[in-house]
């Protein structure tokens, strides 16, 4: 499928805003109130006992902050934070090296925790559970393993698949939040942040404009802010109304629901070639040329979320909301 603007997945023109508008402490952090207020009192417990915390996972589309909230566990735990990645360490040696190059307390950030393979997982079983590696040193008959301590440390994993993490993985993390996608208002707050930081003129109604076509996801609500902000540069005075953010997000082709043409094909597709389905997640997916799993993972959760598509167990459905938006009948 072609790039799209409203993509949710991080891209080039991402990385350098996304650091400076991310924020740094649980206050500054808007939005998903259940995982705030648990993760608020574990840091304080663990703060107060001298401890490092449980091992914390977070999971949910690309773009609602699991990166962010790991840097903000680090900052208010006054500790280091590691990043790696599932697909990053192919050995089990290499995830060992790792863990043992840790301080006490330190946090290791694991992104996209369901791509780690199943040796490398093996070695965090103990490490999570005991503090503890264990090392086969020699080989043949001579071999013998030996067990490390390690510091205590806080793992803290990022998936947006939790249904592909292993059993005996998940049931080690003690905190597991599933991050939501954001209201319009909660969008809106966060636009105007970003607004404040990157010194653009934006008014209230602009701000809302852009938050309810961000399909419920800050990654791309700062997006559609910078991209509105050209336009707004290039064809109007700079400042961002509702008319100008109307008129660029037009062109943009994001409607109102924050669907995007991608978005459009799939239900289209759904619709005109399976009679509105239900049709099976990889007959959809090879129809439309797309991989199954960024359907699942990327596209789907906010259509089903908003009431475009229903999941049954005999596959996707297009719901009459669906064929209402676009005007079809029945
Ligand atoms: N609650 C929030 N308040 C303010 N800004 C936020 C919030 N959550 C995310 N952001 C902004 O959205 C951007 C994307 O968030 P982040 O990188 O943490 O998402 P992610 O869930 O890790 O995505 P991925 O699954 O692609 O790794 C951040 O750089 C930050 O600017
Ligand atoms: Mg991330």
């Amino acid at each position: 499928m072609e790039k799209r603007v409203i993509s949710t997945q991080i891209q080039e023109e991402d990385l350098k805003i996304e650091t400076s508008l991310r924020p740094q402490r649980l206050e500054e952090y808007i939005g998903q109130e259940k995982a705030k207020k648990t993760l608020k009192i574990y840091i304080e417990a663990a703060k107060q006992r001298g401890e490092s915390l449980d091992h914390v996972l977070f999971y949910g589309p690309p773009g609602l902050g699991k990166t962010t909230l790991a840097g903000i566990i680090a900052n208010e735990m006054n500790v280091h934070m590691k990043i790696t990645s599932g697909p990053a360490i192919g050995k089990p040696g290499e995830m060992a090296a790792i863990l043992s190059g840790l301080q006490e307390g330190d946090i290791l950030f694991v992104d996209e925790i369901h791509r780690l393979n199943r040796q490398v997982e093996e070695v965090l079983y103990p490490a999570m559970e005991d503090y503890v590696i264990d090392i086969m040193i020699g080989k043949g008959a001579t071999a013998r393993s030996i067990r490390l301590d390690l510091p205590h440390f806080t793992l803290v994993g990022a998936t947006t698949r939790a249904g592909l993490l292993s059993a005996p993985l998940r049931d080690r993390f003690g905190v597991v939040d599933h991050l939501e996608f954001y209201n319009p208002e909660e969008l809106k707050t966060i636009i105007l942040h970003s607004a404040v930081k990157l010194e653009v003129e934006i008014d209230e109604e602009g701000a809302f404009e852009l938050a309810r076509r961000s399909r419920g996801t800050p990654r791309l609500a700062n997006r559609l802010l910078k991209r509105v902000r050209d336009f707004a540069q290039v064809k109007y005075d700079g400042k961002i109304n509702r008319e100008v953010a109307v008129f660029a997000l037009d062109l943009l082709e994001v409607d109102k629901f924050g669907l995007d043409q991608n978005d459009r094909n799939i239900l289209l597709t759904m619709i005109e070639k399976f009679q509105g389905g239900p049709v099976g997640l990889d007959t959809l997916a090879a129809s439309l040329g797309e991989d199954a799993g960024t359907i699942e993972d990327v596209y789907e959760p906010y259509l089903v979320k908003n009431g475009f598509v229903n999941r049954t167990p005999k596959g996707r459905v297009a719901t009459d909301f669906a064929y209402q938006h676009f005007g079809i009948a029945k």
